[in-house]
């Protein structure tokens, strides 16, 4: 039996005040195709309204006016509720920042952090000022007996560890090979203990298969349905499946498994290369309940 993922019911998300796009650091994004403000808001604020029917809960960050893409929320850190490794234990929980691959968005941490210090979160930063590994949160799910993050285009092999030993957790690493899922979050969707939408073509081949052998019951789907309908860049509130678009096939393997599948419309954040897990970041992530923890943790590569 499947059990519910124990986390997915409360976020983070950054308004969109300021959603442009002003350079291009991924495949989707063209100058030439700028997002209507007006729009982007409406569609932001409806899936705000989907979480919260969902019986989630959003708390928001104000964004950059120099910040385009810090809407994607889900890119300033890794959050971890309470937890109970090598860290300093909060009451809220802790972020290990994300240290940006792009200059253009390495401005967006320092504020998300000042935000989370203020609502008695304790953070820390993988790499210092500007050097050492990258780390960017999209690509870090707490999965199985740890986290499995991919590396790549964004985050280093070497933030990997980094991100281990902040933690005291197994990281198993993912190799990321194409460069439209860019960010592991638009290849991999946790759905509960069991299953999970998978993309095997973002990876190489050692790296699929690893990623296969670590999910019991995958929804596979193909590059062109993780490309063109973002579908993998989905979360999960409960036992509805918030997507941004779901081909028949995917809705009705989701509706078998029991999943109420609420699609929502975020056409104006494609633009930037970002769907709805990319939107929203979970802050009630636990880890230390089946997962060993241990100074240093460990790095698993395929
Ligand atoms: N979690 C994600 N996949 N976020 C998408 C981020 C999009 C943003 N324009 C970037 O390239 O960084």
């Amino acid at each position: 039996m499947a059990a519910p993922l124990n986390w997915g019911r409360r976020y983070v998300m950054v308004r969109p005040d300021h959603f442009r796009v002003d350079y291009r650091i991924n495949p989707f994004m063209d100058l030439d195709q700028q997002p209507d403000p007006a729009l982007s808001r409406a569609q932001w604020d409806a899936l705000v309204s989907a979480i919260e029917l969902a019986g989630g809960a959003v708390e928001v960050v104000e964004q950059r006016s120099d910040a385009p893409d810090m809407v994607y929320a889900m890119n300033l850190g890794f959050v971890v509720e309470r937890p109970e490794g090598p860290l300093v234990s909060s009451s809220a929980g802790h972020v290990v920042m994300s240290h940006m691959r792009y200059a253009e968005r390495r401005m967006e941490t320092s504020s998300a952090a000042t935000w989370f210090a203020g609502r008695g979160f304790t953070t820390s930063h993988v790499g210092r000022a500007g050097v050492g590994a990258h780390l960017e949160a999209g690509d870090a799910f707490a999965w199985g007996d740890g986290l499995v993050v991919g590396y790549g285009p964004r985050t280093d092999e070497l933030g990997l560890k980094a991100l281990a030993a902040e933690l005291g957790v197994r990281v198993r690493g993912l190799r990321i090979t194409h460069p439209g899922m860019y960010h592991l979050d638009l290849a991999f969707c946790p759905l509960d203990d069991r299953r999970a939408i998978v993309c095997p073509a973002a990876f190489d081949e050692e790296s699929a298969a690893a990623l296969l052998a670590l999910v019991p019951e995958p929804l596979v789907i193909t590059e062109e349905e993780a490309l063109t309908t973002f579908a993998a860049n989905s979360i999960v509130v409960g036992r509805t499946v918030l997507m941004p678009g779901a081909p028949d096939r995917i809705r009705d393997q989701l509706e078998a498994w029991g999943f109420t599948v609420q699609l929502v419309d975020v056409s104006q954040f494609h633009l930037g290369g970002g769907s709805i897990r990319c939107l929203t970041n979970p802050i009630d992530v636990r880890l230390g309940r089946d997962v060993p923890m241990r100074p240093g943790g460990e790095v698993v590569l395929p």
